[in-house]
């Protein structure tokens, strides 16, 4: 019964967004280091307003995805369309620009600059706002994020749970249309992890659109519209969040259980 009541919020939410413009497409994209294959013919899109959650082993190449995504590595073959245009020729600050917000897993603020600089940089350099409304950007993210109260402290002070804040806010303060997460929830406490959900609600209702790479699949599954597996740098499953997750290859690969 309660599957059932998962299966009926997700079929709902699924038929909000058929009619949905596509933001961000990949096809057939592909990408090796050297003799290793760690993308492999990757296709998938994400709607307007969409959570798309990413899942899969170690080292299945998530986080290579969001490299291609956002210039941090090139493509070898495929496309990648974002707001209707193609961003592979795009260096990773123009993609920013475009509206390509991302956090990186191993959290990468300026450590010498304050938790407000580090905001105040994206929100000039990535949104582009001029000083004083950057400020009050900054002022506004520090507040959505939890960290004002460091908001004076010098960044490579900060705990690792502060840090992973610090990284999801200096992407907010690029104010992305599409906003990557890489494991941000790594590491949380229970509570700590529903609240970043909470979150990540209020930013979804602003319209934003994300992917989130997350090993810890209850808050994945508690808010993502839809899920991606990867395994060997190749899409194992694709689909609503139910259904991906009973999938008996997803659960051999992924949580070991053999149907
Ligand atoms: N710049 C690089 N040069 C060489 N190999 C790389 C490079 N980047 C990633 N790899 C390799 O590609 C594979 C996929 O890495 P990736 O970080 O994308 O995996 P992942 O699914 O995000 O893993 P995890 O869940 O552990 O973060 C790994 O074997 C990794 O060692």
């Amino acid at each position: 019964m309660q599957q059932k009541t998962i299966m009926d919020k997700q079929d709902v939410s699924q038929a909000r967004l058929d009619d949905t413009p596509i933001l961000l497409a990949l096809d057939n994209v592909s990408k090796s280091y050297g003799a290793l294959r760690v993308t492999q013919e990757v296709s998938f899109s994400v709607k307007e307003g969409e959570i798309l959650g990413i899942l899969g082993p170690n080292g299945a190449g998530k986080t290579t995805l969001f490299n291609l995504i956002s210039g941090d590595a090139r493509l070898d073959s495929g496309t990648i369309l974002f707001d209707g245009g193609p961003i592979a020729h795009l260096r990773p600050h123009q993609r920013c620009r475009a509206g390509i917000g991302r956090s990186y897993q191993i959290p990468q603020p300026f450590s010498n600059m304050t938790v407000f600089e580090n905001l105040v940089t994206a929100a000039c350099f990535g949104a582009r706002l001029p000083e004083r409304k950057a400020w009050d950007l900054a002022a506004q993210v520090l507040d959505d994020t939890g960290l004002r109260v460091y908001a004076n402290k010098p960044a490579g002070g900060l705990t690792l749970l502060n840090r992973k804040r610090l990284e999801l806010a200096r992407a907010l303060a690029t104010q992305p249309k599409l906003l990557l997460l890489d494991e941000i929830a790594g590491g949380l406490t229970e509570h700590e992890a529903m609240e970043l959900v909470d979150e990540l609600r209020r930013i979804k209702a602003e319209g934003t659109t994300m992917i989130w790479i997350e090993h810890v699949v209850h808050a994945l599954m508690s808010i993502a519209d839809r899920l991606l597996v990867i395994n060997f740098g190749a899409k194992l499953a694709e689909g609503v969040p139910a259904e991906v997750m009973s999938n008996p290859e997803v659960r051999r690969v992924y949580m070991g259980i053999d149907a």
